[in-house]
């Protein structure tokens, strides 16, 4: 079975590829073009062929940029300016690498895909199932929550056992050298992380200034746009109060951002919708982890099923709300990945 390895031209995938090859894997690397072709960085594909060609495998490109432009930018210009607070790399994995992607892999007569990603997969009679990579401080399986089951078959993930720190090393020791600078970006088409820039720069019709506001209607000052603030924020709100302030909701209608006390910005749960099951849900355990934020730790919950793809979950203990738009992923005790589907709403007492 031939597998395609997805090559983004970074350190990991590179690694992905090198490993498959290695273990004497007939592997072909895919590398994808994101972007509009004035932002392709010809260094990338420079060094990309130059590996292949080292290693001895072929080397194929495709443009995608037109499908991830309509696919995950503009979804996540949307949705920013509907007041969420939108995960784009959640949404390109099911998407585009695991959707599209693979699809082309297929076309090119490979069976098998692989990328750099830190997860790990594991078979079961229940089908693949997801579980988090052994490097805790890189692991991605929040990020791949979204993937359908069926787009996990024949799919490998090389880094899923490793740690992020040996990586750069086991690739010098095979003459390949990758500039760390060009992996410190978090979302692939947002230059400098500056997404408030960004946004600006696509002309999106997004909010513009209005009052902050307290629980009771008392106003406490004035905000520039709900789309730069996100639910749980304390930063950056310019108001000078006895103890410090959070932003609890963003009232779209009226454009009012409410802010509140650590104790009022506590959620006891959140509504999900667009759920994606890893695990039919009659196998799922009475012990369930969510967690609603790529940083933030899995926090005990239970779970309420309102119809074929929405939830509603209720938090064991009260935390910080869970944004709209941002991804819901449940796990197991062991981290084993159950499902992810996208926020909806928080709730509060
Ligand atoms: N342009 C691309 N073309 C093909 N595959 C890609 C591309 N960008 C990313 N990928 C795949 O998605 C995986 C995860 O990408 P991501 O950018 O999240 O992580 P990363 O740790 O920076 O990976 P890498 O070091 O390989 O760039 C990559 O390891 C690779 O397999």
């Amino acid at each position: 079975m031939r597998t395609a390895v997805a090559v983004s031209g970074g350190a990991d995938s590179l690694f992905a590829l090198l490993a498959l090859r290695e273990a004497g894997h007939d592997v072909l690397a895919l590398h994808a073009h994101f972007l509009a072709p004035d932002a392709v960085d010809a260094d990338v594909q420079d060094r990309l062929r130059h590996c292949c060609k080292t290693l001895g495998v072929d080397l194929e490109i495709v443009d995608l940029h037109h499908k991830f432009a309509e696919l995950v930018i503009t979804p996540f210009i949307e949705h920013y300016a509907q007041g969420m607070t939108p995960n784009p790399c959640a949404l390109c994995n099911p998407r585009i690498k695991f959707g599209i992607l693979r699809d082309a892999a297929k076309q090119l007569g490979c069976k098998g895909f692989a990328t750099g990603h830190y997860v790990r997969l594991l078979q079961t009679p229940n089908g693949p199932l997801l579980c988090r990579g052994n490097d805790p401080r890189k692991e991605q399986s929040y990020f791949l929550s979204l993937v359908p089951q069926a787009s996990l078959d024949n799919v490998v993930f090389p880094l899923g056992t490793r740690h992020k720190s040996t990586i750069q090393g086991e690739l010098e020791q095979r003459g390949f050298t990758i500039p760390e600078s060009e992996e410190s970006q978090e979302v692939c088409f947002i230059p400098d992380d500056d997404y408030r820039s960004f946004l600006q720069n696509t002309g999106a019709p997004l909010s513009g200034p209005g009052p902050i506001v307290d629980r009771a209607g008392n106003q406490l000052g004035h905000h520039s746009g709900l789309w730069r603030y996100t639910l749980g924020q304390r930063r950056g709100l310019g108001i000078a109060y006895s103890e410090p302030l959070y932003v609890i909701d963003k009232e779209i209608r009226s454009n009012r951002l409410v802010v509140g006390t650590r104790a009022e910005r506590q959620a006891t749960g959140c509504s999900v919708h667009e759920l994606n099951t890893l695990l039919p849900f009659e196998k799922w355990p009475d012990q369930i982890w969510v967690q609603t934020n790529y940083r933030q730790q899995p926090v005990p919950c239970r779970i309420r099923i309102v119809s074929e793809t929405g939830m509603e979950i209720s938090f064991l203990e009260p935390k910080g709300p869970a944004a709209p738009g941002q991804v819901a992923a449940f796990y197991t005790a062991k981290g084993y990945v159950l499902g992810g589907g996208i926020i909806h709403d928080s709730t509060r007492t």
